[in-house]
């Protein structure tokens, strides 16, 4: 098969018999140097590209940062169709699309935050007879709308829809620390659109929570896939804050003593991000709060600050963690 490293979609060849489009490793490789300038895959990263490429459904737990988002990524541009990808925090959208746009790869999300004329312009682009997306973020209240599934039943009739890519699959289990009902209608996905490959993806270990994802997206004998939770490159110290004089001292000295590097702080209560925020302001350290008590416009420019290195430390709850 001849490769076209240009950025535009590859050619894919057919599996005999199957329909499925396969690409063999060193096809995928070049495509994760192409477009993410990577060498090599990570982790379980190829096994589960593998699966969904080949249409297995496929239940991935990663750590945080461990590189989820590639094997929904990968097949997005080594497949034709588009990629759906659910998730429920909508900066982590916006900041996958606006990345994945500058690397060349058409992306697009829906949500509440955006202006109309944007919206339909996608709706364009989804209606037209060669949809130029290859990646549609949305959220899980979208999905379960009548309007939606009457979108996405189009673009299934005609052929359009690669895969499903569930990030965050714990929030559908109400043994998970974070259960979202809305989360629940996406078992229809299943039901109403046979054949399309799901991909479950989350960070949350727990045995309960992942038999749960399984059956409640309706899973057909799906590859599993578990990855090291063990991160060499973190080191741990526990400072105990009742042996500590003055805690805000003692942390002003080791974001300091860091040098200058992005740091979050985590605290219980908005009103100790602000106050700790003020405090390392004041004394030279440019900080910011992240809480679900912001503008969702503010979220999004202290996380586009701190990415940007505008703002050294992110003073947050754990709104930040999820990115709500
Ligand atoms: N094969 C790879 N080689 C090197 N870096 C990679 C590879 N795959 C992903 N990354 C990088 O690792 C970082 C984390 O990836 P990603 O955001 O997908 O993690 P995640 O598992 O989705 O994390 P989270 O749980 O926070 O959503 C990103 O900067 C991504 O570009």
């Amino acid at each position: 098969m001849q490769l076209v490293m240009k950025k535009s979609i590859l050619p894919v060849k057919t599996e005999k018999g199957s329909g499925n489009k396969i690409l063999a490793e060193e096809d995928l490789q070049k495509l994760l140097k192409c477009y993410f300038g990577y060498s090599e895959f990570r982790g379980k990263q190829l096994q589960a590209i593998n699966a969904v490429l080949s249409g297995r459904d496929c239940f991935c737990l990663m750590p945080t940062g461990g590189g989820k988002s590639m094997c929904y990524q990968i097949p997005a541009v080594a497949k034709l169709g588009i990629v759906l990808v659910i998730s429920p925090l909508i900066a982590l959208m916006e900041n996958q699309v606006e990345t994945l746009r500058k690397k060349g790869i058409p992306a697009e999300f829906l949500s509440s935050t955006q202006a109309v004329h944007v919206k339909q312009k996608i709706h364009e682009d989804l209606n037209s007879g060669k949809p130029s997306l290859r990646l549609l973020y949305v959220t899980p209240e979208l999905v379960a709308t009548v309007s939606f599934m009457a979108k996405l039943t189009k673009l299934y009739d005609r052929g359009l829809l690669s895969l499903f890519a569930v990030d965050e699959a714990h929030c559908i289990s109400s043994w998970g620390h974070d259960f979202r009902p809305s989360f629940c209608k996406l078992s229809s996905l299943r039901s109403h659109f046979p054949g399309v490959p799901i991909l479950a993806l989350t960070a949350t270990a727990v045995p309960k929570v992942q038999k749960d994802v399984i059956s409640s997206l309706c899973l057909h004998q799906p590859l599993v896939l578990s990855a090291s939770f063990n991160r060499p490159n973190i080191y741990y110290e526990v400072r105990y804050k009742d042996l500590l004089k003055d805690t805000y001292a003692d942390l002003l000295n080791l974001l300091k003593s860091s040098g200058n590097v992005c740091s979050i702080v985590y605290c219980h209560e908005r009103s100790t991000c602000d106050d700790l925020s003020s405090h390392l302001s004041k004394h030279g350290i440019s900080s910011a709060v992240y809480h679900a008590g912001l503008s969702s416009k503010l979220r999004s420019t202290v996380l586009d600050d701190w990415l940007s290195s505008k703002i050294e430390v992110v003073v947050a709850t754990v709104a930040f963690g999820k990115r709500l």
